[in-house]
């Protein structure tokens, strides 16, 4: 656990408005300046009425030009102080938010298997601003009813100390009553929280699976789904409510505790001495402002409690575990590729059988080696590891020699371009897709183009290379969007391609080119191959076959079916499946 994540929730908080304090210092200033002038309006009419410009005309005209400037000033000032709490909100939000961001794009590949990305938007996108507008408003409130809440203190104690001291003789109960309510109101509101990411989530795979949802006429049992959960956030909100709207009666049952003390001793002290009479008339209006006041601050410990309940919701997506990046050494240039796996054990955690049990193998360095299997044996848990994704759990894997462990994460994955089979694009243009984070070269970029046979396809699109291709290229038919995938992998040009079922949604004619570019490049890459159909892996200089996370066999096509083994079945079973 870092340093960070053992402070105190508010003062993590803390760190996102700090640096913009004084923005926050100046909002308190215009709101004094505007409470300032709504004392000094009743004060102005109270003079004016009071004969106070009667005497001369040169003070009557001073009235408008005051009281305008009175109204001016307040009009400025209250402005001021909501443009500038909003100032402080919005950059505060925006470094929260790129504080949670920044934990998103660093968290370690067994969090994001785990985690639902409607609940990482909500945590990155609602819940900072949330957060801190919640908190900003009570405190706000906080310095509003607070302030005069400490003055009329002061005062009720200048009155008479000793039937104040009376008075606070409630405050253990008071403190008792309210932490037993804001126990129960954090519980409850935790649930809320957490019902409301499960409904992010929900409405989250309403948009991305739609084409299922009516492919399967789903759309009533996903109506029903989502009224569950919807159902769920009410109740639970509700009770949020409930609990806070406790806040309220408790702390009033306790005063009038108070009250109750205090107007016994008092009305005890009238009959037996028969004076005070005035005083405790006087004392007793203060006693009932100071209390209204008190309820007001009552009032805001729902909306502290609520975001602290976000709070630790974010805070929990800042504290999940990051990729270590261990390795300390930068290959120099460009690897020549020799890829060794030595005794590799791979466990995922809660698996209860290994995922690679003592796997050695070798993806020689400028070859094509092909990897298959029957569906999980182990082929895309080689590849992670390769990546550094994974950890290997005992053995080693080396690149040139060299334990990739002990490469920096950037350094080993420069080494490597990968079509998977899920493919992933942004939404943005094409070009931006495939020169993505590389520097743009236009030449660059029309040769991965006609390599991945795009480039005729590409001109036919009405921005070109500019065009946008919707979210994850929904804009693209499959094949188009491996293409798209290939092409980015081909400008990437890295010394080790993977190619993960990378043609399989490809028409014949397109496969036939994609193979075409491939074979163009055999020899001067190490390629590696994932692929069910045996076809398109009988050229590869080497063939592993996999069988439960160990190597089966290897060895090339022809050498495979001459010993008539495993991969001879498979390719016997391919054939006839037609
Ligand atoms: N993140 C994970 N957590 C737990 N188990 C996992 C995880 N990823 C993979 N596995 C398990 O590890 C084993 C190997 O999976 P892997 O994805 O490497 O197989 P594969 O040969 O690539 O399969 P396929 O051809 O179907 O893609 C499988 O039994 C799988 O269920």
């Amino acid at each position: 656990m870092s340093a960070e994540a053992t402070k105190p929730l508010a003062s993590r908080l803390w760190t996102f408005v700090k640096p913009h304090r004084a923005g926050l210092a100046l909002t308190f200033l215009a709101y004094l300046g505007a409470a300032g002038t709504e004392w000094f309006i009743p004060k102005l009419t109270g003079y004016v009425f009071g004969g106070g410009f009667e005497r001369d005309a040169f003070h009557l005209a001073w009235i408008p030009v005051v009281l305008v400037g009175l109204f001016t000033v307040r009009g400025l000032c209250s402005f001021a102080g909501q443009y500038l709490f909003q100032w402080t909100l919005t950059r505060s939000v925006m470094d929260f938010r790129t504080a949670l961001v920044e934990s998103l794009l660093r968290l370690d590949a067994q969090v994001y298997t785990r985690m639902q990305s409607g609940a990482a938007v909500t945590k990155v996108v609602n819940d900072p601003q949330q957060i801190l507008w919640l908190l900003g408003n009570v405190g706000m409130a906080a310095l509003r009813d607070g302030l005069p809440a400490i003055v009329m203190l002061v005062f009720l104690f200048q009155l008479n100390w000793r039937l104040t001291l009376i008075a606070l003789i409630v405050t253990p109960l008071m403190g008792w009553l309210m932490r037993k309510v804001n126990h129960r109101v954090r519980r409850v509101a935790s649930q809320a929280y957490d019902a409301q990411l499960d409904l992010a989530n929900r409405v989250e795979d309403l948009a991305r699976a739609w084409r299922v949802i009516r492919q399967f006429g789903a759309v009533p049992v996903e109506r029903q789904r989502f009224a569950e959960v919807a159902q769920s956030v009410r109740r639970n909100s509700l009770k949020t409510s409930a609990a806070s709207a406790l806040a309220q009666p408790a702390s009033q049952f306790v005063a009038s505790i108070g009250i109750s003390l205090i107007l016994v001793i008092a009305v005890w002290q009238i009959r037996t001495t028969g004076e005070g009479a005035k005083a405790f008339a006087e004392y007793v209006t203060a006693l009932l402002l100071l209390i209204s006041k008190l309820r007001h601050l009552s009032d805001l410990s729902q909306p502290a409690t609520q975001a602290m309940v976000i709070a630790r919701g974010c805070m929990e997506l800042m504290d999940a575990p990051k990729e270590q990046d261990q390795g300390t050494l930068e290959l120099p240039g460009p690897a020549k590729g020799d890829i060794e796996l030595d005794a590799v054990q791979l466990t995922y955690p809660g698996a209860t059988t290994p995922a690679l049990d003592g796997l050695s193998l070798r993806f020689a360095a400028g070859q094509t080696t092909a990897l298959v299997g029957a569906s999980g044996a182990g082929k895309s848990s080689v590849i992670h590891l390769l990546l550094g994704f994974d950890h290997p759990d005992a053995g080693a894997i080396r690149l040139d020699g060299q334990d990739i462990e002990q490469l920096t994460r950037a350094s080993l994955r420069r080494q490597f371009a990968v079509v998977s089979q899920d493919i992933v694009l942004f939404d943005t243009s094409v070009a931006d897709n495939i020169a993505y984070a590389q520097v743009r070269d236009e030449a660059r970029l029309e040769a991965a183009l006609k390599a991945a046979h795009l480039w005729d396809f590409v001109q036919t699109l009405p921005e070109g290379l500019e065009t946008p291709i919707g979210a994850n290229g929904s804009k693209l038919s499959g094949g188009q969007r491996q293409r798209v995938a290939i092409a980015r992998a081909l400008y990437k040009d890295a010394p080790i391609w993977i190619f993960d079922e990378a043609t399989s949604a490809l028409d014949t004619e397109s496969e036939r080119a994609v193979q075409q570019a491939l074979e163009a490049w055999q020899g001067r890459k190490t390629l590696i191959v994932i692929a069910h159909r045996l076809s398109t892996i009988r050229a590869a200089d080497c063939i592993h076959v996999l069988g439960n996370g160990r190597l089966v066999e290897s060895g090339s096509h022809a050498e495979l079916l001459a010993r008539d083994g495993a991969y001879a079945a498979m390719v016997r079973a391919q054939s006839a499946e037609g």
